[in-house]
């Protein structure tokens, strides 16, 4: 899997990144969303870098240009619930994309630590030969990752796949690494060191989902 960091180099997303995590100012579901969907934006441009282009002219209305323009089919997939405003940052980059919903949520069968990630919901289009976008903020253990490529893979197999994360912890990246195709990219704006004993990433910004959209029952 190639590793794209972004955080790695200073930049804007240094603060949006501090946005999303400060405690205070993440309490503003409104900013957190349009944060989130701010780094969606920068990860799509990023990684727009790596498709494929064609020659194209375009007609000013004083001349033909001939431009490079991207030529990917590119497929937007995004987990439920948190994905949804990063799937909205890559959208407004990638407009022509094709779209595709799945749920995944960790179900506690013994009311303990230990959970299995439950996919249910999935709709998406055809995905065979597509450029493949999958787009969840946090990658925390891996498996909710993990089990929705295995949930996808009857929809059709994918030129490439793109997974589009926020916040990673190394053991999850490390997780999804071993499960996922050698070809497949990984852009992330930022990489934790640690997961605590409930599998959230340590220091990353608590649980997404629910700053985005609230708590559930
Ligand atoms: O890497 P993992 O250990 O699988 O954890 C990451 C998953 O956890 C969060 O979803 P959550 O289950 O909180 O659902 P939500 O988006 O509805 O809040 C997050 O958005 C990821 O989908
Ligand atoms: O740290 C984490 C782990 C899983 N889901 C989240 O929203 N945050
Ligand atoms: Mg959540």
């Amino acid at each position: 899997m190639k590793i794209h960091h972004l955080a790695q180099n200073n930049s804007v997303l240094n603060t949006f990144l501090s946005e999303i995590r400060d405690q205070k100012i993440q309490k503003d579901s409104m900013r957190f969303r349009r944060n989130i969907e701010r780094i969606g934006e920068i990860l799509a441009y990023e990684l727009s870098k790596s498709l494929s282009f064609h020659e194209g002219f375009v007609e000013t209305p004083l001349a033909t240009k001939n431009m490079h323009l991207l030529s990917d089919a590119i497929v937007v997939c995004s987990i439920l619930r948190a994905g949804l405003p990063l799937h909205q940052g890559l959208l407004n980059y990638f407009d022509k994309a094709e779209n595709a919903f799945i749920s995944a949520y960790r179900h506690h069968p013994n009311n303990d630590e230990h959970f299995d990630i439950v996919v249910e919901y999935v709709a998406s289009p055809n995905l065979e030969g597509k450029i493949m976008l999958l787009a969840d903020p946090m990658l925390a253990t891996g498996q909710s990752l993990v089990a929705v490529f295995e949930a996808l893979r009857k929809l059709g197999n994918p030129k490439e796949t793109h997974i589009v994360s926020v916040i990673g912890a190394q053991e999850g990246i490390r997780f999804v690494e071993k499960h996922f195709p050698e070809n497949t990219h990984l852009w992330i704006a930022t990489i934790d060191d640690q997961l605590n004993e409930k599998g959230y990433i340590v220091p990353g910004l608590g649980d997404a989902g629910d700053l985005a959209f609230g708590s559930k029952l």
